[in-house]
């Protein structure tokens, strides 16, 4: 597992080294320091002309450390010190005095000049509120310098706990931060803004950190295959789940093929398809591997009985909001008895009738809201969506006793009592019609094959998105088609055998 703080955990973690482990606060800047001098040095970033910029924060502490450090060296350093002497911290304040002990000045003042590369230690994660003033005009200003930009364990601007800019930020080159990639550093823009991260180990302890239900987690992509259901050699069809998709509409059969297709090709057994009449002909010939059982108007009984046959179901991909859509997704929503996952028109359907949701059990609902969608289920706009991921699917998932799986270039993934995945597989190759098709029936495979419905929904985001960056091996970003990436999934699977 990986784990990515947010500011306060990372706070939390750095006083518990200091104050009960009994390693200095100064001690934990240099060795801060020295990485990132390493860092710098072996990525053979030219250190003819270097400015650091340093807030009052001890992060400026660190950028006070490095200059030191670089100037002890025989290098060229100008240092500005653009915070107030009087909020300095006392770390900092000793740091400045060693500075100033090797014969380093300080000029309160940043002039635009021809530096080779420039190091912000402005803010870390101390930033409270958004950037104005001289602090503004300050990034700004480095920003449009041709200088390499470092920034010191975060570009200052970002907030550490959302990836937002908050009114403007360091658009660094490469970020080394310390001991975690903060939350910040994982979502747009954020990690955008830290060019290639760096993390460097400096003895902060963060195993409190990891066991708190609050952190958010990822998978290590290199141990996928661990996290796969078994194939065992003495298995049937049955073994692995008899999958019911309700999907697809008049001109919208693809959403259903997609679901079954990435079903079948995550491992489930049996796959039936319920959808329109008009689809019957089209799909019979996509998928013959499929059983294909179609309707023309509702009818309770045969939904009943599809419902009794399956181990598993997903519905809502591209079945249109209607009447006769929203009477099947009532159905299943009120007498599923077995893991149900619902996409797309399923979710709308839901917003406008969230009365469908009382009184349904915990622990057997995915739902695969991309930010739209969650905004129409939560009547919270997509902006102040994304200025608040982990918190909105968490608020979701404690509301409704579902997974809540939030898709975007960062889906995260919330349950009640569970730590919050966040995932970090997948390219903007998957960002065409279908993707999500193909996510809810990746997801629906694993709950087919026996997975519960958190790990499944993370299993399946993480395997969506490797699919995503072996499909854009093939194809490249522009040209990836949804169904490649069920291409993609066969070759990420492929690789647990090899
Ligand atoms: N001993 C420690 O605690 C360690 C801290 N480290 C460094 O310290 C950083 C955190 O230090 P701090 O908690 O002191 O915080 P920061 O250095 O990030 O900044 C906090 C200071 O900035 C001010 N501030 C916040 N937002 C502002 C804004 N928008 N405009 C103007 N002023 C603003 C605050 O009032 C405070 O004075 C880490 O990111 C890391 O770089 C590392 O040296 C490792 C050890
Ligand atoms: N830039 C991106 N990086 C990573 N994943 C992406 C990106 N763009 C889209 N995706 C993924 O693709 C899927 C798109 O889902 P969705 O918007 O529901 O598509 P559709 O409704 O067309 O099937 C989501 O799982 C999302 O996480
Ligand atoms: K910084």
């Amino acid at each position: 597992m990986i784990y990515f703080p947010d500011a306060g955990q990372m706070k939390a973690a750095d006083r518990y080294t200091i104050d009960v482990l009994g390693i200095p606060s100064l001690e934990l800047m240099e060795r801060a320091a020295e990485s990132c001098v390493q860092i710098m040095e072996a990525e053979g970033i030219d250190l003819s002309k270097i400015c650091v910029i340093c807030g009052s924060g001890n992060n400026g502490g660190d950028g006070f450390a490095i200059a030191r450090m670089l100037k002890e060296k025989k290098l060229d350093v100008e240092l500005v010190f653009i915070g107030k002497e009087v909020s300095c911290t006392e770390e900092t304040r000793r740091q400045m005095q060693l500075f100033q002990k090797v014969g380093g000045r300080i000029s309160n003042t940043y002039e635009e000049k021809e530096y080779s590369v420039i190091v912000d230690a402005i803010f870390g994660v101390g930033l409270s509120r958004p950037i104005e003033g001289k602090y503004f005009e300050i990034i700004e200003s480095l920003n449009r310098s041709k200088a390499v930009r470092v920034a010191v364990d975060i570009p200052s601007g970002i907030s550490a706990d959302t990836g937002c800019v908050m009114g403007t930020a360091v658009r660094a080159d490469l970020t080394v931060t310390f001991q975690k990639r903060k939350l910040g550093l994982i979502f747009y823009p954020g990690c955008e803004y830290a060019g290639r991260v760096f993390i460097a180990d400096i003895g902060i302890c963060t195993e409190k950190m990891e066991e708190d239900a609050e952190t958010v987690f990822s998978y290590e992509p290199s141990l996928f295959s661990e996290l796969l259901p078994e194939r065992k050699p003495d298995s049937h069809k049955g073994t692995y789940g008899k999958v019911l998709i309700i999907a697809g509409s008049k001109g919208m059969a693809g959403a259903a093929y997609l679901n079954a297709l990435s079903a079948y090709r995550t491992g489930a057994g049996l796959v039936q398809i319920y959808t329109v009449e008009e689809n019957r002909m089209i799909l019979q010939q996509l998928l013959p591997e499929a059983i294909i059982t179609a309707y023309d108007s509702y009818d309770e009984e045969e939904v009943r009985g599809l419902l009794t046959w399956a181990d598993v179901v997903c519905i809502g991909s591209g079945i249109g909001v209607n009447e006769c859509s929203e009477k099947i997704l009532e159905m299943v929503v009120k007498n599923v008895q077995v893991p149900c996952v619902v996409d797309a028109d399923g979710l709308n359907i839901l917003a406008g009738h969230p009365q469908y949701l009382e009184g349904i059990s915990a622990g057997q609902f995915v739902f695969t809201p991309h930010l739209k969608e969650m905004s129409r289920l939560t009547r919270i706009d997509v902006e102040t969506l994304k200025s608040r991921r982990i918190d909105a699917a968490r608020a979701f998932a404690e509301k409704y006793p579902v997974v809540c799986v939030m898709k975007d270039a960062r889906t995260v993934v919330a349950c009640a009592g569970r730590q919050t995945y966040v995932n970090i597989s997948g390219n903007a190759a998957m960002a065409k019609a279908g993707s999500g098709d193909v996510l809810a029936g990746i997801i629906t495979g694993l709950l087919a094959q026996g997975k519960d419905c958190f790990e499944g929904a993370c299993i399946g985001v993480l395997l969506h998105g490797m699919a995503g960056d072996a499909a854009k091996v093939e194809k490249g970003s522009y040209s990836v088609l949804a169904r490649e990436l069920a291409d993609g999934i066969a070759a990420v699977l492929s690789r647990k055998e090899d």
